[in-house]
This record gives structure tokens, sequence and C-alpha cells, in this order.
């Protein structure tokens, strides 16, 4: 059984119209209008325990509501959601001892305090012994290469060394599933690297199940094989990562080598040309006429090798939320 299920799920949120000008702000204290903001809408998908599925989108396209409504932090508006066989919503228990939100940009540890500290009080509140306590948190540390910082007052660590510690706080009670809303916000590339490899290594030795969104792409290509795509509140994709650019990537790139180098001009007329060098050529080949522009290649050019690439996934998912695409 799917240990995420997502049926039709929908979030309108009411968001209260004000004109500008003291008028308006009188009026607005008498009678309120709203409008609505479709923030999701029926999205639907299932994920199996253990995977670890990246959420991609533009800004504002509903990753966030998506998480909250999955972690029951929001009620949807219509549609179903179970996670780890119970809905969100109800805040029971045996529900908040089975999952963990992670936001980047928020934090859950005390400013002020050792991390220690706020994982002592994490554990109270999660009724996890003492000594069970010292066991993981020795166990996490390592993995996350924390043991020395988590006497220090949390506004003294770095960035990276923070996130690594809010990631220990988030984990210590053991989740099966991890809802992780940019975790690498803001680090310099070490420290991302890291925090990925903790994923990693997390997922494999807990067989925990990941769903984490980031608008870096190398988190994404390094955790995740599937991915989940929303434009507008509506899903648009959910497939491998691989498939994405078959699906949405406009053109391919051939690259030729060729017998004897040719002049630019004589090379035009098969596709733009991404770069020349020497018997070398790139080109830019549009996905639709990509078999009979590889065909004239080989029947009217002396080709020693010849290979079709995908564009890189950065290219692909930033034409895609440029342009969104109907499903
Ligand atoms: N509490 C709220 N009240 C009204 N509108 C909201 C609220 N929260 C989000 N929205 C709107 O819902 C839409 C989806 O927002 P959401 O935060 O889910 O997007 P996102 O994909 O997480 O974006 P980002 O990548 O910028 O975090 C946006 O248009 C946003 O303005």
């Amino acid at each position: 059984m799917s240990i995420i299920v997502a049926e039709d799920l929908s979030k309108v949120y009411p968001v209260a119209v004000k004109e500008p000008g003291l008028k308006g702000t009188l009026l607005h204290f008498v009678r309120r209008n709203y409008r609505l903001v479709q923030a999701v809408q029926q999205v639907s998908f299932q994920i199996e325990a253990g995977e670890v599925v990246g959420f991609l989108g533009a800004n504002g396209a509903g990753k966030t509501t998506t998480l909250k409504m999955l972690t029951g932090l929001i009620h949807p508006s219509s549609g179903q959601v179970r996670v780890a066989g119970q809905v969100p919503f109800r805040r029971e228990a045996s529900f908040l001892q089975n999952i963990t939100l992670v936001m980047g940009q928020k934090q859950q540890l005390i400013w002020d305090l050792p991390a220690l500290d706020s994982l002592r009080i994490n554990a109270a509140v999660y009724g996890i012994s003492d000594k069970e306590l010292q066991y993981r948190i020795g166990e996490l540390a390592e993995m996350l290469s924390l043991q020395a910082k988590l006497t220090q007052p949390v506004r003294k660590l770095s960035l990276g060394e923070r996130m690594k510690a809010e990631l220990l706080a988030a984990l210590l009670h053991h989740p099966q599933v991890l809802f992780l809303d940019e975790p690498t916000l803001g680090l310099d590339v070490n420290a991302q690297v890291s925090v990925r490899d903790f994923l990693r290594e997390y997922n494999q030795r807990y067989g925990a199940t990941v769903l984490l969104t980031s608008h870096y792409m190398a988190d994404i290509t390094a955790l995740c094989k599937r991915v989940l795509v929303i434009h507008q509140g509506q899903l648009i994709y959910d497939g491998s990562l691989e498939g994405l650019s078959e699906r949405f990537a406009p053109c391919r790139e051939v690259k030729v080598e060729l017998a004897q180098p040719k002049s630019k001009a004589e090379l035009l007329s098969y596709g733009d040309i991404e770069a020349v060098d020497g018997r070398m050529v790139r080109f830019v080949v549009p996905q639709e006429s990509l078999t009979r522009t590889v065909a004239r290649i080989l029947a009217e050019l002396e080709v020693v090798d010849l290979a079709v690439t995908d564009p890189p996934i950065e290219e692909v998912i930033g034409q895609l939320f440029r342009a969104g695409v109907a499903v």
C-alpha cells in the first residue's frame, strides 16, 4: 500500500481585497471583499514507502500548500489525503510520530541555546528515553558530522551547520515520512552536498520516504529518480527525471564528428549550430525534426561519430516553468 496518497487534492485561499486610501481602509473594516486564490487544483499522486520524490514547480506553483496539506497544517478545500494510513489534518499523535516537515526558511531550534537543549525538549515531546536520546543523537550527529557543534549556541553556528542541526532535530523521533521544503536553501555548495549525502544515507539506512522541494536541480538529480511537477496548482508531470527531458525538451543536441572540417555556412542547413571546433560540430535540433535531420546528416556528410543528447535538466525545467505546459 502507498504511504502517501493524494486524491483530487485542492486548496482555495480566500484573500481579503482592500481598495487603496483612507476610504478603502474604512470600508475594509465594515465590509470585506474577498477574492479566491486557487493554490492547488485536483492534484493526485501516490508515493510508495522508501521512495525519494522531487516536487518541482516555479515560485507560487503550489508546492508548500501541498506539503502543508500532506502534513495536516492546513485543511484541503476538497479531495482526500492519507499519509502513513492516517488523515493528516487530525494531527493525531501516532501521525505526528511518523512524519516530519523541514522548511529551509523556518527554524525550530532555539536561537540562544545550544542545539542539544532543543533536542532534549524534542525528546521530551516525543517521549524518547535518555538512553535512546543519547544513542540517536550520537548516530545522527555522526552522520551529519556535527558532534562538536551541538553544545554551541545555535546563533553561533554557520548556516550549513544550523541546517544540519535542524535536520537532526526534525529526525530525532525517527519519522517514516520526511517532507522537506527547500532544505538546502541559501547553503554554499559544500554544505548542499553534505546535506544531500546525509539525506541519501538516511533514506538508505531507515528506508524513509522523502518528498523534497528544491530550486537547486543538483539536489533533485542527486536524490530523486521520480519527480512531480506542479504548475499553477496543477500536476503536469509525474514520472522519472529522465522522462522529463523526453517529454518537455523542445530540442535535442546532436554532436557530430566529421571526417573533414566543414564551414559554418555548409552546416547551417542542418540546424542551428551551437559550436564548431575543427571536425566537431554541435547542432541544436527541434524534437519534431530530429529523425529527419539525423538521417540527412548521415546521408549527406561523412560522419565518424554521432550522438544525440538531452539538454541539461536545468534548461528543461527552466523552459517548463517559463512556458507552462498543459498535461
Ligand atoms: N495563506 C495564504 N493565503 C492566500 N494565498 C496564499 C497563501 N499561501 C499561499 N498562497 C498563494 O497560493 C499560491 C501557491 O503558493 P505556495 O506557497 O504553495 O507556492 P510554492 O510553490 O511553494 O512557491 P515557492 O516556491 O515560492 O515557495 C500562490 O499564489 C500564493 O500566493
